[in-house]
């Protein structure tokens, strides 16, 4: 099971609340010494570990994209709601929020459906 190998690496396990991650240790491949050499990679195999390593760079780059663009969308959703507010429009446009979700759901299917709810929930809060 996948979350057995993330466990087992130590690098994803939840710090206990107000403690600091492993993370706070510096650059996450800049800690040596990890008991076995598989523990990073989750394979003993030279190359396959070299070629997971070079794309887990582009996925740490994609993650922090993908956080700014989300939180760039929440402060922009919110300042779209302020602004309607403030000139006595509504708070929500449900049929704006429809075709989001059907963007969504049409490029992601089901799974896109969820994530549209949870991006328009981050811009004007649960309702
Ligand atoms: C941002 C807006 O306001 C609300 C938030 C939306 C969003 O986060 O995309 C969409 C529709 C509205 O309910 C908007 O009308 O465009």
């Amino acid at each position: 099971m996948m979350t057995d190998v993330v466990e087992s690496s130590g690098s994803l396990t939840r710090p206990e609340p107000g403690r600091p991650g492993p993370e706070a240790a510096g650059p996450v491949d800049a800690r040596a010494g990890d008991a076995k050499p598989e523990a990073r990679t989750g394979t003993a195999e030279p190359t396959a570990a070299a070629r997971i390593v070079e794309i887990r760079e582009r996925i740490d780059e994609i993650d922090r994209a993908l956080i700014e663009l989300w939180q760039e969308r929440a402060r922009l959703s919110q300042e779209v709601g302020a602004t309607r507010m403030a000139s006595g429009g509504t708070r929500l446009v449900l049929a704006r929020e429809r075709e989001i979700l059907e963007r969504f759901r049409a490029a992601l299917g089901a799974d896109g459906t969820q994530l549209a709810l949870l991006l328009l929930r981050a811009g004007r809060g649960p309702l």
